[in-house]
């Protein structure tokens, strides 16, 4: 695990991504004065811009000499051996009399410029030796999402950012874009999204980002000559927009467009008939259908079938061993084996459409570090959240820049500083418990709140078996708890990024909501101590207001059909509340002969019953249902005894579902319903065993019931009371 809240400061956080060779020098230099600047106009442009920035107001005829430039400048000819012979490389030297920065192209120049800007701390430059190149060919994300697209300013936001970190790719293709995929990707953008569209393609020049336009035919595609000139006049419009790299997706599409063959052919032509002709367009990128290992049918060979008839210099895209994966040497060589081709790696990390209740903004951790030539490119495929992206985002510039030096933890730390330089540690507060996904189809987790875990299972397990929990956890706890209402302030508040705390404001309330009733549930364990009853009482129903507040906040926001609402801390903190709220309840009921409500999951939904055995059991929420958590002990009804959930609102329901453990059930019983919470009606049931199922009416019902209406005591077992939603 990582420790994540390791408190680093400004001077420990070196270079990120860090150089693959650095050497100190000499002491620190103070800005000089004066700057004398030389090879500048034929140096990288955008690199010189850069340079003129951090060195405004020196310039000079005469004065510290600032010599720049790419191999093959005369200005830098004394230096070009020093620069590797790689992409992207730079070489860059300052002692105290000059600094030296030799590209070996003109990324590799702006990169050397954004390592400077780096150096440049507090008006002190260090006197240092860099030889630097990046470990993987393209580097960046993948805008791939189900979902909202991100907007214009997201995308400018995160262009700028690639920029800084060294990023070269930012791969255009937004699932639930119309001009994107099927079927209007046919069509030429309008004219008011192409002007949007090239201005973010001459920022990401200007940012040495290859903004690459996919487009996602697949699900409609016709193998003729009139779909594949279609296509070809939109990578058309698309180039007279400024765009020079493409991609095109095959994934999840069914039918025809799946067709290994046809779809080779039509790169090959695209490759041949557009790529190769315009000479200024970078490798052409694909995205097979079958993308992961899971999915890939060898008796079939649609890999195969590409690995051998593409031609060699296009793309091959791959998720990994399955749809969401970390990325591992044994998966590379095989499908590397398979393609024939270094893989151009698709993480499906940080996404969250599938799991869209959720924040990811743990660190980027899981995939191998010695697989850096195996691939031929890695982007990240990130939640509709941009700003909050920028964490991982940031972890995979350090990770693929440097792939033998990666440190989650510091590159983690890093973004935090990156994306909020001033509350940056109340942002670590918020992520370090906001990483988890939850239970999701993929089974892809994270770990979350690593530093607080410990102390809240030792601290559980202590307050079951009644001995005295350890002080020190106590106070540690209780801490974590204010400073988590105290980060959510601060963030809410915060000036240090607009577009961050509008987009994720939700998740910020919610979590303070969860820091207060942290807090309270420590003040009830207090009042126990103190046997202090009537704050006890007031603690707890503090608590029961707050959950409510949390429920509500659930439920109002975020709305979406797949996963709706607002978790956070869902791995540790809500379980580890929830169960010290229903355990000092149950120990107060005990010590004081009382019997309030021993709650788990804060529930809207009202539990009603005339046997006492039954009417404090807690309702349990889940995703789709609501259920009576079963006691094994024998319910004594009475004549007339009734158990009803009672919903917030009217509802259809899915299933009525009742098990009493008997069989001759319905001679006594019945189990009813009501639309207006007066009138009752008879449900017809089928009964397989002792389980009795409703057959559901059109009906929205409000309350169900099960009623002993034998007109004499009976007894039976609460097996099963559950409506699914
Ligand atoms: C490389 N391409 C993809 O990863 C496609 C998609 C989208 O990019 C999405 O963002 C991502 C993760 O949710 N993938 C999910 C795939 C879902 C899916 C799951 C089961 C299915 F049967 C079909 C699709």
């Amino acid at each position: 695990g990582f420790l994540f809240n390791s408190a680093l400061n400004a001077q420990e956080i070196m270079l990120q991504p860090r150089p693959q060779d650095m050497k100190v020098i000499g002491k620190s230099l103070t800005l000089p004065e004066h700057v004398q600047l030389i090879g500048a106009d034929n140096a990288d442009t955008d690199a010189v811009n850069i340079l003129k920035d951090l060195f405004a107001g020196r310039m000079a005829k005469k004065g510290f000499k600032v010599i720049i430039g790419e191999k093959g400048d005369k200005a830098v000819k004394k230096y070009a051996r020093l620069v590797p012979q790689k992409p992207e490389a730079y070489y860059l030297s300052i002692d105290d009399k000059k600094l030296v920065l030799v590209g070996s192209d003109e990324r590799g120049t702006f990169y050397g410029m954004q390592t400077v800007s780096q150096l440049l701390k507090e008006g002190n430059l260090p006197q240092i030796n860099i030889t630097d190149y990046p470990d993987v060919r393209y580097r960046g994300v993948v805008e791939g999402f189900y979902g909202k697209p991100w907007s214009y300013e997201d995308r400018v936001s995160q262009l700028k950012f690639y920029g800084t970190n060294k990023l070269n790719t930012y791969i255009y293709g937004p699932k639930n874009d119309p001009f994107h995929s099927s079927p209007n990707w046919r069509k030429p953008y309008p004219q008011e999204e192409a002007a949007r569209m090239a201005e973010l393609v001459k920022l990401a020049k200007s940012n040495k980002v290859d903004f690459v336009w996919a487009i996602h035919p697949g699900q409609d595609i016709r193998w003729n000559d009139e779909d594949r000139e279609l296509l070809l006049q939109k990578f058309g419009q698309m180039y007279d927009l400024g765009i020079r790299s493409f991609a095109v997706f095959f994934d999840d599409i069914s039918g025809e467009g799946t067709d290994p063959l046809k779809q080779a052919e039509l790169l090959n032509y695209i490759d041949n008939q557009f790529v190769k002709v315009k000479k200024d367009v970078t490798p052409l990128v694909m995205c097979p259908t079958e993308y992961n290992k899971s999915w890939a049918n060898l008796e079939k060979g649609y890999l195969r079938t590409l690995g051998e008839k593409l031609n060699p210099s296009i793309q091959i895209m791959w998720t990994g061993d399955r749809v969401v994966a970390d990325i591992h040497r044994d998966g590379m060589d095989w499908i590397n084996t398979q393609i024939k081709r270094p893989a151009y790696i698709w993480w499906n990390f940080p996404v969250t459409d599938y799991v869209r209740d959720h924040l990811l903004m743990g660190p980027v951790y899981g995939n191998d570090t010695d697989i850096a030539q195996t691939m031929s490119g890695f982007v990240a495929n990130p939640m509709e959240h941009a700003e909050a992206s920028k964490v991982a985002i940031y972890g995979v510039a350090d990770y693929t820049w440097n792939m033998e030096k990666y440190d989650p933890n510091a590159a983690w730390q890093g973004s935090l500083k990156a994306i909020m330089p001033t509350n940056y540690e109340a942002l670590r507060v918020f992520a370090s418990h906001n990483s988890d996904l939850g239970v999701n189809g993929h089974k892809y987790r994270r770990e979350e709140s690593v530093i607080i875990k410990p102390v809240t299972e030792r601290f559980l397990t202590a307050f079951q078996s009644e001995s005295a929990y350890p002080k020190d956890d106590f106070t540690t706890l209780e801490r974590e708890f204010k400073s988590i209402v105290v980060a959510s302030d601060i963030l809410l508040r915060s000036k240090d990024n607009d577009l961050l705390i509008k987009d994720i404001n939700p998740w910020i309330k919610q979590f303070g909501l969860l820091g207060q009733t942290g807090a309270a549930v420590m003040d009830m364990l207090r009042d126990l101590e103190t046997s202090d009853k009537e704050s006890f009482k007031l603690d707890y129903s503090l608590v029961k207001e707050l959950k409510e507040q949390m429920f509500e906040l659930d439920a109002t926001n975020n709305i979406n059909p797949w996963q709706p609402g607002v978790k956070v801390g869902s791995l540790v903190l809500v379980p580890f509340v929830n169960n010290l709220y229903a355990q000092a309840t149950e120990r107060y009921n005990k010590q004081f002969g009382e019997n309030l409500a021993v709650v788990y999951d804060y529930c809207p939904h009202t539990l009603l019953s005339n046997i006492s055995q039954v009417k404090s059991l807690p309702l349990q929420l889940k995703e789709k249902t609501v259920s009576l958590s079963p006691s094994n002990e024998v319910i004594k009804a009475d004549k007339d005894a009734f158990i009803t959930i009672q919903l917030l609102k009217a509802t259809k329901l899915r299933s009525i579902e009742f098990n009493a453990g008997k069989a001759n059930l319905l001679q006594w019983g019945e189990l009813q319903f009501t639309t207006d919470g007066e009138n009752w009606q008879a449900l017809a049931c089928e009964q397989d065993g002792e389980l009795l199922k409703a057959t559901m009416g059109k009906e929205s019902v409000k309350a169900v019931r099960f009623l002993n209406k034998s007109g004499v005591p009976q007894e039976f077992y609460l097996r099963k009371f559950t409506l699914g939603l």
